[in-house]
C-alpha cells in the first residue's frame, strides 16, 4: 500500500488578509521565502485585469464591459517569492499595476461579483498547481472565500496612521495627504464587497503597528508553526 502524505498531495495554504498598506505583499513575500513556499499575490491579479480594461478602451465604471474583458484577459503571474512577473498576454505589467492612477480604479472592477468568481477561481487553481510544500496567499477575501479552511489564516493589521506613513514613504513623489486618502477611499470601497477590518472565527491576527518588519515576519511565521508542522 501507498502512504501519501498531505504534503505532498496539498501546498499547504497560509491565507493572509488586511487592508491597504497593512505589510500584506511585503511581509507575505519574507514569509515564504524563509520557509521556501511560494507567494501569491492576490491584489496583482484584480489590478492587472483593471490595466487590461483601460488598454482595451473599456470604461471601468460599467461592470458589464468589464465582465465583456475578462474572456480577452490572458493573465499569468509567477509564485517565486524571490521574483514573480506579473504578464497580460506579452505585456509585462509588473511595474505598470502599482502606479497610483491604478490603484485608484481597481476597486471599480474588483466589486463585481463576475470578476471575483472567476479570478478566485484562477487563484484555486494557482494554489493546486503550486510545487513547493506551501504557499502563502494574501488579499483581501482569503481567509473567508478563497481558502476558508486554509489551516493558516491570519487578519494582518496595523493602524490606519502607521499604514499611511508606511506607504507615504514609499512614494516620495506623491503628496503624503493624497497618499493618505487613496488608501482610505480604497479601503472604503472595499470594505463594501469584502470584509478585511475584522477576523473571522478562527483567523488569528497580528496587529503590525508597534513591531518592526523582521518581527512582524516573525510574528507571522510564529502562528505558522503553532497552527501544523511545516517544512523550512
Ligand atoms: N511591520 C512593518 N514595519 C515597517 N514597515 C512595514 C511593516 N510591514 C510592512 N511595512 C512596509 O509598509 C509598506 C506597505 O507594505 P505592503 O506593500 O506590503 O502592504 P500591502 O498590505 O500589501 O498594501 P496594498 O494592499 O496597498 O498593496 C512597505 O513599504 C513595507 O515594507
Ligand atoms: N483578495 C483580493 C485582493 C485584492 N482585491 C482588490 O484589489 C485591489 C488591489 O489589491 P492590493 O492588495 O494590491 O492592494 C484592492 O484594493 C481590492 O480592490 C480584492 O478585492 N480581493
Amino acid at each position: 500500500m501507498t502512504t501519501v502524505t498531505h504534503a505532498l498531495v496539498y501546498p499547504i495554504v497560509v491565507a493572509i488578509d488586511g487592508p491597504a498598506g497593512s505589510g500584506k505583499s511585503s511581509v507575505s513575500k519574507a514569509v515564504a521565502r524563509e520557509l521556501g513556499y511560494g507567494f501569491l499575490d492576490t491584489g496583482a491579479a484584480y489590478r492587472a485585469l483593471a490595466w487590461h480594461a483601460e488598454a482595451s478602451g473599456v470604461d471601468t465604471d460599467d461592470a458589464a464591459s468589464v465582465i465583456g474583458c475578462l474572456e480577452s484577459f490572458d493573465y499569468r503571474i509567477g509564485t517565486d517569492p524571490a521574483g514573480y512577473g506579473v504578464h497580460v498576454g506579452e505585456t509585462d505589467v509588473t511595474t505598470a499595476i502599482r502606479e497610483p492612477h491604478i490603484s485608484g480604479i481597481v476597486s471599480r472592477v474588483a466589486r463585481v461579483p463576475e470578476v471575483r468568481t472567476h479570478l478566485i477561481e484562477l487563484f484555486r487553481a494557482i494554489m493546486a498547481a503550486e510545487a513547493r510544500p506551501g504557499i502563502v496567499v494574501e488579499g483581501r477575501d482569503i481567509t473567508t472565500v478563497v481558502a476558508p479552511d486554509a489551516p493558516v489564516r491570519v487578519l494582518l493589521t496595523a493602524s490606519e496612521e502607521v499604514r499611511m506613513a508606511r506607504r507615504s514613504a514609499e512614494l516620495a513623489d506623491v503628496p503624503a495627504e493624497a497618499t493618505a486618502e487613496q488608501l482610505r477611499a480604497r479601503d472604503r470601497a472595499d470594505s463594501k464587497v469584502v470584509d478585511f477590518m475584522t477576523a473571522a472565527d478562527g483567523v488569528v491576527t497580528v496587529d503590525s503597528t508597534e513591531l518592526d518588519f523582521d518581527q512582524t515576519v516573525d510574528a507571522v511565521i510564529a502562528v505558522i508553526r503553532g497552527s501544523q508542522p511545516v517544512t523550512g
